[in-house]
């Protein structure tokens, strides 16, 4: 991988908090960061099990992906993944579900055996069981070794709206009405976009031994300040990952416009 700048910001006023922060210029340049951080995460290990994220933001780093693995082919038989989150009452079949958008953008390309992958099923007739069962899953292979994560505007992880508890497994949640609003235009109109998700949950996504991070655009930015400057609060989900001891922040300049000087004062910069 080549040599990027890679900081540190320190929030005094917190106790000394270390979260790897880059940023870099823009869209692109996130997912072909974040890309080639996957690809060499795979590559490095025996074994690996990756924790999967939707939304807008991942696509590039899913295209990017395929595009490393088109050029030296990954050995996919050692890759397990866990997808964050699906909602309840979309069917692996419908163009709307979480599956449905993982086989297409990632996992039918790369080859992976589907067997090999985990999204929960939202058409699961017991909701409550099927959650059990994903935090199962995820026990028995042994945890996240990286989990890849997006941001809602309002903060969520996963499907972890402003709220959720800290000691969250993975859950049915209720969604809110900016989150379906967000993501109406993937169902044509906000009455179709479920009611209701399947979440894994802070907790689940804390044990992860290491997490990246996305974000990208003015929209994010309101969350990418509350989370390095705010306090840890579960009104804004996102700033519970102060607390682990093992995660970057990959965000370019527009999702670090509302980042303040001090802030930007205390930023070290070191190399990889
Ligand atoms: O990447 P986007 O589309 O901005 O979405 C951000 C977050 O919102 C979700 O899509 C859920 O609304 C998450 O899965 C994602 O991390």
């Amino acid at each position: 991988m080549k040599k990027c700048p890679f900081i540190q910001i320190y929030l005094y006023n917190v106790g000394v908090i270390e979260v790897n922060v880059r940023i870099v210029k823009d869209y692109p340049e996130i997912s072909e960061t974040a890309a080639q951080h996957v690809y060499d995460c795979i590559q490095q290990k025996e074994k690996i099990t990756i924790g999967l994220a939707t939304g807008d933001t991942p696509l590039g780093l899913y295209r990017e992906l395929l595009r490393l693995h088109h050029e030296h082919p990954l050995n996919v038989s050692k890759l397990t993944t866990f997808n964050l989150d699906e909602y309840v009452g979309e069917a692996a079949e419908s163009s709307c579900s979480y599956r449905y958008y993982m086989n297409q953008q990632l996992f039918l390309p790369l080859g992976i055996p589907l067997a090999q992958t985990h999204v929960p099923d939202g058409m699961a007739a017991d909701i409550e069981a099927e959650c059990e069962q994903y935090e199962a899953q995820m026990k028995a292979v042994g945890g996240i070794d990286l989990q890849v994560l997006g941001v809602g505007r309002n903060g969520h992880i996963g499907f972890n709206e402003p709220g959720t508890s800290f000691d969250s497994h993975t859950h049915k949640v209720e969604l809110s009405s900016s989150t379906r609003e967000a993501n109406a235009k993937h169902f044509g109109s906000l009455e179709r976009v479920p009611q209701h998700a399947i979440t894994m949950g802070i907790a689940s996504i804390l044990h992860a031994k290491e997490i990246l991070l996305l974000a990208s655009g003015e929209r994010k930015a309101q969350a990418m300040f509350q989370l390095l400057e705010g306090e840890v609060t579960n009104e804004w989900p996102v700033t519970v990952l102060r607390r682990h001891a093992n995660v970057t922040v990959l965000m370019d300049e527009e999702a670090a416009s509302l980042l303040s000087d001090k802030a930007l004062d205390n930023i070290k910069v070191t190399h990889r």
